[in-house]
């Protein structure tokens, strides 16, 4: 045998043999990783030192098996009676803390604003939907200096001075929503929507809606449904409990991902829609000043920008988000507390005949206008006690911490999620008479809706009326912007016509009568309405009239 064979005969030998160790140690590798990930992911679901009381954890889901997927505000309710104001979840290894104390809320979300105003990462929203660092949309910003330039920009429509600068806008879509209504409620959802999503367009892009495409709040509304449907839990799979699940290709069944690319494109589309409807009505001012009364606040904010061109601004893209989101956040959220409203009062002939009596006796013989909103004060009473009653984000939306932090004993780690449960915190037994049911008059009674008794005025301290607005540094912002657009709304709505239930009734039963989702939506909110009497049409076409003049003398 050659000394050549023999070399190569060993080196086969030697390699086969080092083969199989490399095979032996890499698999030893991989069972020890992923037992030591295993150890750490079941470590991690355990409910940790010095967290607040809640449901039993079971090791390496935590509480994932008692989260509900349905209506969670009610499991979160039944989980207050049992644990108290701070009830804390494990979602997977993630740690999560229900507020349900105003006093815990103020502390927490008011006084330590400065860190906890962060929103949790969502790996849908962020990394498909509206992919950051370009994509800003409201649903995804951090609490950083971007958002506060975003926010501080928000006051020129929605601060009390912006308020009041839109208003004749707002007064403008009620009246043509009143009139819309004469056709006895047929198109009723639709002609709610359009008033809904008219106000914050015009306002925000320079637009009115009856310069659009007729069908374009259908498209809107579309828009809305697809974004709102896939961030529902239970529909796409939770990606952010088990961040594995991201890798699984579309082909292996991952559908999710199609579906966050087509609402990414459907919002594409909309937000350059609304940058081009700015920049174009920016052009028309810069050309003849005197062509807008009210310029919208995309206009605005590309005015501010030339004069102070060294100041940080906002790109086209940011812009067109900023644009894009005012109809996002108020759309739903006003229309939902309309249907709700409308519902209960079809349900309540009472209430309803107190609210027409109060819009009769301030109009004198015609709708009311926005010169008597303060006078409303039955009607505000209704729409508070309607959103303490039905909120249309019943858990409101959640705020992350930002660092570290520890609080009566308790130590919670940065990225913690807390809710605000609004849910509980305006249905408390404790707080309110007969919380289940919906009597305006205790907004009367007591500012906060409270039971008198139990809350003179001097002892509300920090607390708020209506939690269903959120709180902290991330309130929402349009609560008088809300509180005025629904005001004239049913105002004008109730002083031309009587809501009746329709044939099949009304449900207003959470349980059953409410959709599950990010929005609480009443399933079926169609009313009847009919004119209280035909003198009243004419009253109607005037109000139309008059305030679609100013409307159209501002925003041509
Ligand atoms: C009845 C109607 C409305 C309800 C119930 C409502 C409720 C809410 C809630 C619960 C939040 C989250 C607050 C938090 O994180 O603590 C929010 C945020 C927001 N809302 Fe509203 N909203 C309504 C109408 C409006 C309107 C009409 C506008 C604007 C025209 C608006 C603009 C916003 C904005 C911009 C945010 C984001 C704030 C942020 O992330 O800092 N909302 N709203």
């Amino acid at each position: 045998m050659a000394i050549a064979d023999v070399i190569s005969k060993l080196c086969a030998a030697v390699s086969k043999a080092s083969a199989t160790q490399w095979i032996a140690t890499t698999v030893a590798a991989i069972i020890v990783t992923t037992a030591l990930t295993l150890i750490r992911w079941t470590l991690g679901t355990l409910r940790p030192k010095n967290f607040p009381p809640g449901p039993r954890i079971t090791p390496g889901l935590g509480n994932l098996l008692q989260m509900p997927l349905s209506k969670p505000y009610l499991t979160f309710h039944k989980w207050f009676k049992s644990y108290g104001d701070l009830v804390g979840v494990k979602v997977g290894t993630g740690n999560m803390v229900i507020i349900n104390s105003p006093d815990i809320v103020n502390e927490l979300f008011d006084r330590r604003g400065a860190y906890y105003s962060g929103r949790p990462y969502n790996h849908i929203l962020s990394k498909h939907v509206f992919p950051l660092p370009e994509d800003k949309a409201v649903t995804v910003l951090q609490y950083d200096d971007y958002y506060r330039r975003w926010r501080k920009s928000l006051n020129y429509i929605l601060g009390p001075g912006g308020v009041n600068r839109v208003t004749p806008v707002l007064e403008a879509e009620a009246a043509n929503f009143s009139r819309l209504c004469l056709d006895g409620g047929e198109n009723y959802i639709r002609n709610l929507h359009y008033w809904a999503l008219a106000g914050p367009i015009a306002i925000t892009c320079g637009k009115r809606l009856e310069n659009l495409p007729a069908d374009y709040t259908e498209t809107f509304v579309h828009g809305q449904d697809v974004l709102l449907e896939l961030i529902t839990p239970g529909v796409a799979p939770p990606v952010d409990v088990f961040p594995i699940l991201k890798y699984v290709p579309e082909w292996l069944g991952a559908s999710w991902k199609a579906a966050a690319r087509k609402v990414h494109d459907i919002h594409l589309t909309d937000r350059l829609m609304y940058l081009d409807y700015g920049k174009d009505q920016r052009a028309r001012i810069k050309k003849d000043p005197s062509s807008i009364g009210l310029p919208c606040l995309m206009a605005k904010i590309l005015e501010d920008q030339e004069a102070n061109p060294n100041a940080p601004g906002f790109t086209d893209i940011e812009l067109a988000h900023l644009g894009a989101n005012m109809g996002g956040v108020a759309v739903d959220t006003t229309a939902v507390t309309l249907k709700s409203m409308m519902l209960l009062f079809a349900c309540y002939p009472e209430v309803m005949r107190k609210v027409q009596a109060e819009v009769d006796r301030v109009g004198n013989g015609k709708p009311p206008t926005a010169e008597h909103l303060d006078q409303l004060v039955y009607l505000r009473a209704c729409i508070s006690e309607t959103l303490r009653f039905r909120p249309t984000t019943p858990s409101a939306l959640p705020h992350t911490l930002d660092k570290d932090d520890i609080f009566k004993g308790y130590f919670f780690t940065k990225g913690t999620v807390f809710l605000a449960n609004a849910w509980t915190l305006n249905h408390n037994e404790e707080d309110y008479d007969r919380p289940e049911e919906w009597i305006p008059e205790r907004f009367l009674e007591n500012a906060y809706g409270l039971r008198p008794e139990r809350f003179a005025p001097a002892t509300l301290g920090s607390r708020r009326a209506l939690y269903a607005f959120g709180s902290g540094r991330r309130i929402c912002p349009g609560i008088d912007f809300a509180f005025t657009s629904l005001l004239l709304a049913s105002s004008k709505i109730l002083w031309a016509h009587d809501v009746l239930p329709p044939l099949e009734g009304v449900d207003i039963s959470i349980e059953t009568g409410y959709e599950d989702g990010v929005v609480t939506a009443p399933k079926n909110p169609a009313v009847l309405l009919r004119l209280r009497d035909e003198k009243r049409k004419d009253g109607i076409m005037e109000d139309f009239e008059r305030t679609n003049a100013v409307a159209r003398s501002l925003i041509p």
